[in-house]
């Protein structure tokens, strides 16, 4: 596998590929099964696969959550060559912004919603820095998680708006035996916040079988309770959306997801299941 740290480097080796399809997996690192499946889907689909690992400033709202972002460099390239993964970037933060920069994209509500409420200023850094390393790798194809289903959706606005030309591929969520969405947060879980942590995907799937049973509004209540009743858990919403706006909802929409994210002990998890 190849290495860069620099723009220069990476453009240049890119550059000599010429004419060959590139499959781009951006993560933060601290990789788990969930990025590896998504370096599979990029190997199967291109010629060359390019990771990139860079741990966000602009995206983190919370100081210490960036602080304590896990960074298992040397475990994570293993991983990567394990997986065959051509390419590997890997930038300094200085090799990505200029001190003072300014960067703004209205995306409209889906900004606000959801996490958006919660992480505000989230997905101004997660365009910001997507742009830059779309502009870096120009890849043909992008590949992104499910499990960040409202990043997946801002991602395609960005690409909408700004004409870029790249084909977004959403992958599915891969998840530990007893159902809990894989996460690089997850070390952070005690034994016992992994045994609370289990009631979001039981109370998403909950969600699922009984949507024709009831009304939308008594649903999201009845979750809620669900959620607040467990042990060590805090969540912070619960929500069946319009899986093409991400707007709430109604029993006639064609298309209907539902998202939660809580703190488990000190962790913040995300997760989601796809109604129809
Ligand atoms: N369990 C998973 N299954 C499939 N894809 C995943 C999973 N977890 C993360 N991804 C995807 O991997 C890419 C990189 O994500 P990221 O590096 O933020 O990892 P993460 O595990 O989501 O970390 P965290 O949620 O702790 O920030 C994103 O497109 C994300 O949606
Ligand atoms: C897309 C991303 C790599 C941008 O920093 C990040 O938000 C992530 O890992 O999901
Ligand atoms: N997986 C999305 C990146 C973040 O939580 O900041």
């Amino acid at each position: 596998m190849k290495i860069f740290s620099t723009r220069s480097e990476i453009q240049q080796y890119l550059a000599s590929l010429n004419g060959k399809t590139v499959g781009f997996v951006p993560t933060l690192g601290a990789l788990h099964r969930g990025h590896i499946s998504l370096i599979e889907q990029a190997k199967a689909g291109n010629d060359v696969v390019v990771c990139s690992i860079f741990v966000n400033p602009t995206q983190f709202t919370d100081p210490k959550d960036l602080e304590n972002y896990p960074r298992p460099i040397a475990t994570d390239i293993s991983k990567l060559e394990a997986a065959e993964c051509d390419i590997l970037f890997h930038p300094p933060v200085s090799e990505i912004y200029d001190d003072n920069e300014h960067w703004h994209l209205n995306i409209g509500p889906l900004e606000f919603l959801l996490e958006g409420e919660f992480r505000p200023g989230h997905y101004q850094g997660v365009t910001q820095v997507v742009y830059k390393l779309l502009d870096i790798v120009k890849p043909t194809r992008l590949y992104l998680g499910q499990k960040d289903y409202q990043q997946f959706m801002v991602i395609s606005r960005m690409v909408e708006l700004l004409k870029i030309p790249v084909q977004l591929v959403m992958c599915p969520i891969e998840r530990e035996p007893g159902g809990l969405a894989m996460s690089s947060r997850n070390i952070h879980l005690t034994a016992d916040d992994r045994q609370h942590s289990l009631i979001l995907s039981k109370t998403l799937n909950w969600l699922k079988a009984n949507f024709d049973v009831n009304k939308i509004f008594q649903l999201e209540q009845d979750a809620m309770a669900m959620l607040q009743s467990e042990p060590g858990v805090e969540p912070e919403y619960i929500e069946i959306a319009d899986g093409k706006t991400l707007l709430p909802a109604d029993e006639s929409s064609t298309s209907i997801i539902a998202l939660t994210a809580a703190r488990v002990g000190k962790t913040r998890l995300i997760d989601n299941v796809v109604i129809r």
